[in-house]
């Protein structure tokens, strides 16, 4: 796995030292080792988990620069993108968000037993956690949680205005991006760039979506979840 990750990151162009890349790496022992007794990720071979989880999360980088920014990872699972891009990038100041207590519960103990600064883990769901941390956060980012435009009501009401949300998409995501252009636009969202980008040594193309908020989100947003999903935007 070193040497996977270190010429994926030489290909990125991404300055990752060997400190680095051994966090990585036992991030990746603890969430294997308790994958065996708790729903983590169906990825499970180092090759893959290289591949699909770090170097695909640390693509991040490519897009903005999170140095002393706070940044919210909406929806984080096991923890992507979100631990990859605070161990990659550790003057980030990071949320980890997830509605499953189990989850969280495994990332504040990697936190703890891996002695990372600057980083939290909050069991809320999203349109819940943003009533106490409205236009908090300069940066969401969020990876495999809903379409888009369900997405953007969960991630737009907690970034700032002039901030962004990236969302790590599918490349082949052009009628879903389509769809959410109204409700982006709602929230206070304008689509500023879209990124496709290859897995270094893999044929894997995915895309980062920057959305930046021009505009304040409107107070009635985001609306309860039973709402969002019956009705998106
Ligand atoms: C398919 S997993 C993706 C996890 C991770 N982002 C990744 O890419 O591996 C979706 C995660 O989003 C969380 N989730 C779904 N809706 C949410 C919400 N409204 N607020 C917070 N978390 C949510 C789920 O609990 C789950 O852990």
């Amino acid at each position: 796995m070193t040497e996977l990750l270190k010429n994926g990151f030489s290909a990125m162009k991404l300055s990752v030292s060997d400190a680095q890349i051994a966090q990585l790496e036992d991030f990746t022992a603890r969430m294997l080792e308790t994958n065996k007794v708790m729903n983590l990720t169906r990825i499970t071979d180092p090759k893959e988990i290289a591949e699909k989880h770090l170097l695909d999360c640390a693509s991040l980088l490519q897009a903005a620069d999170f140095s002393k920014k706070s940044v919210v990872d909406v929806g984080c699972g096991a923890g992507f993108p979100g631990m990859p891009l605070h161990i990659l990038c550790p003057s980030c100041e990071l949320t980890l968000l997830d509605s499953l207590g189990k989850r969280i519960r495994f990332l504040q103990g990697c936190i703890d037993a891996m002695n990372l600064s600057d980083i939290e883990a909050v069991h809320a769901r999203a349109e819940e956690f943003a009533a106490k941390h409205r236009e908090q956060y300069d940066f969401a980012v969020s990876r495999a949680v809903a379409q888009l435009n369900v997405l953007a009501e969960l991630s737009l009401p907690l970034v700032k205005q002039g901030g962004a949300f990236i969302a790590m998409k599918s490349k082949d995501t052009d009628e879903e991006l389509e769809r959410a252009k109204k409700a982006i636009c709602l929230l206070g969202g304008e689509i500023e760039k879209i990124i496709d980008y290859t897995i270094p040594h893999t044929e894997i193309t995915h895309r980062l979506v920057v959305i930046r908020k021009k505009n304040h989100t409107p107070k009635q947003y985001p609306r309860p979840f039973r709402k969002i999903s019956a009705s998106p935007l």
